[in-house]
């Protein structure tokens, strides 16, 4: 069977990829989430003309010759307003953030303007019409759009929302994704591992992608290579309400890689499986319902690269979240042999030289090294058949990191 072209497996992937539904969610639990719908201003802000000064409220018309000297008739703070009219030749002292009371029309700030003995001021300075005040809706007015359906809601963004006076906001439920290690050989990290065993080392990783991605993660644990014991997993994920079912391991073809076999007699319908990367050739993709069901393959790397290209967009995408990937120009730092019919994506090191990004592909590219993967700032993704190349030709790397 040919191996499905990494765009197209993205493609089949992201078909009907689109965000979940919403939920009210409280402005304090909402960081870093989605608005599913757009958010419009409750009020309007500030909601009345406010002085952006400590000083005095005037007529503009008594300080435009001085020094003059002005009665001070009383006090608007932020909060407590003056609820008088100021007249020709008077002043009200005003903090900032308070209403500009009536009869006023600019505001002098009192570094110039010498307070009296009697309680009047001096004025200093002139000061025109409309002075250090933020007009009623300068911010903002009732009804405004503020925030477009999509917006991640960043710090700005929240307490935007809060001054618009939004208690709860509806935003896109996070995807669940559920996540199942399988093999008789993995043991948790931590234990006391057999002969023929090792450690379980995928699922911290691809929770890690996912999470960052918007995802709530589920893990389901480690599972044997046993038929029954990976369908009852798959159920619990079912029962859970997971959007995205992650396996780990048993992608392939072994007398023990019983995940293809498994999804099938619990009637999920494959999209594809087997693409033309490296690493991840096993990687399977299927849906069951409103479930999709990704099944990786279980070396370290390729389970993790998989993730990245993969299972970040699909998370994205339910979310409600856009995806780009972090695909950067850069030199090569030494040559490269031709490629084969595989999308490489190889491990490197990623540095700035003489101002310009090098990726030095690391000499073995093993999929079960994670040493090496993790001393890389991204992936050179080598288009199938490319040629061989020199150092210091271009290439595109996908930078690694959140
Ligand atoms: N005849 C063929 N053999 C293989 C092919 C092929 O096309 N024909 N593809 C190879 C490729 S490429 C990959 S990748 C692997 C993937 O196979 P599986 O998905 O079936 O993975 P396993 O056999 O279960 O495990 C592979 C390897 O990874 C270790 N592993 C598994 N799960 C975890 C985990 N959660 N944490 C850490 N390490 C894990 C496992 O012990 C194995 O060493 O198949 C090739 N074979
Ligand atoms: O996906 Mo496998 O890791 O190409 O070796």
């Amino acid at each position: 069977m040919a191996l499905l072209p990494v765009d197209e497996a993205l493609r089949l992937l992201l078909d009907g990829a689109v965000a979940r539904p919403a939920e009210r969610v409280a402005l304090s639990d909402a960081a870093g989430r989605v608005l599913a719908a757009p958010l419009e201003a409750l009020r309007t802000q500030p909601p009345f003309d406010a002085s952006a000064m400590d000083g005095y409220a005037v007529r503009a018309a008594d300080v435009a010759s001085v020094p003059v000297r002005l009665a001070v008739i009383g006090t608007a703070a932020a909060g407590r307003g003056f609820s008088g009219e100021v007249g020709a030749g008077q002043a009200v002292r005003i903090l900032t953030g308070a209403p500009l009371p009536a009869g006023a029309d600019t505001v002098v700030i009192q570094e110039n303007a010498r307070r009296l003995d009697d309680g009047g001021i001096k004025v200093l300075e002139t000061v025109a019409t409309g002075r250090h005040i933020r007009r009623r809706g300068l911010d903002f007015s009732a009804g405004d759009v503020l925030l477009e359906a999509g917006r991640v809601l960043d710090p700005a963004a929240l307490s935007l929302a809060a001054a618009a006076n939004h208690a709860t906001l509806d935003i896109v439920t996070r995807p669940l994704v559920a996540i199942i290690a399988t093999g008789d050989e993995l043991l948790l990290p931590g234990s006391e591992p057999g002969p023929d065993q090792i450690i379980a080392s995928n699922a911290y990783g691809v929770a890690a992608i996912a999470s960052a991605a918007g995802a709530r993660v589920l893990d389901l644990g480690i599972v044997g290579d046993d038929r029954a014991a990976i369908a009852e997993r798959l159920a619990d994920a079912t029962k859970a309400g997971t959007d995205v079912v992650v396996t780990l391991g048993g992608a392939s073809v072994g007398d023990h890689d019983l995940v293809h076999e498994v999804l099938g007699s619990q009637g999920v319908t494959l999209d594809f499986w087997k693409i033309a990367m490296r690493p991840g050739k096993p990687l399977m993709f299927g849906r069951r319902d409103d479930m999709r069901f990704l099944g990786m393959p279980g070396n370290p790397v390729a389970s993790l690269v998989c993730s990245q290209l993969f299972l970040k967009p699909l998370v994205a995408a339910l979310g409600g979240r856009q995806h780009e990937p972090n695909l950067r120009p850069a030199v090569l730092g030494a040559p490269m042999a031709a490629n084969d019919l595989r999308q490489d994506y190889v491990r490197a090191r990623i540095a700035m030289k003489d101002g310009v990004l090098t990726a030095t592909p690391f000499s073995v590219q093993d999929s079960s090294m994670l040493r090496i993967l993790a001393d890389s700032g991204g992936l050179i993704v080598r288009a199938p058949f490319a040629p061989a190349a020199d150092q210091g030709d271009s290439c595109t790397v996908l930078m690694l990191g959140a």
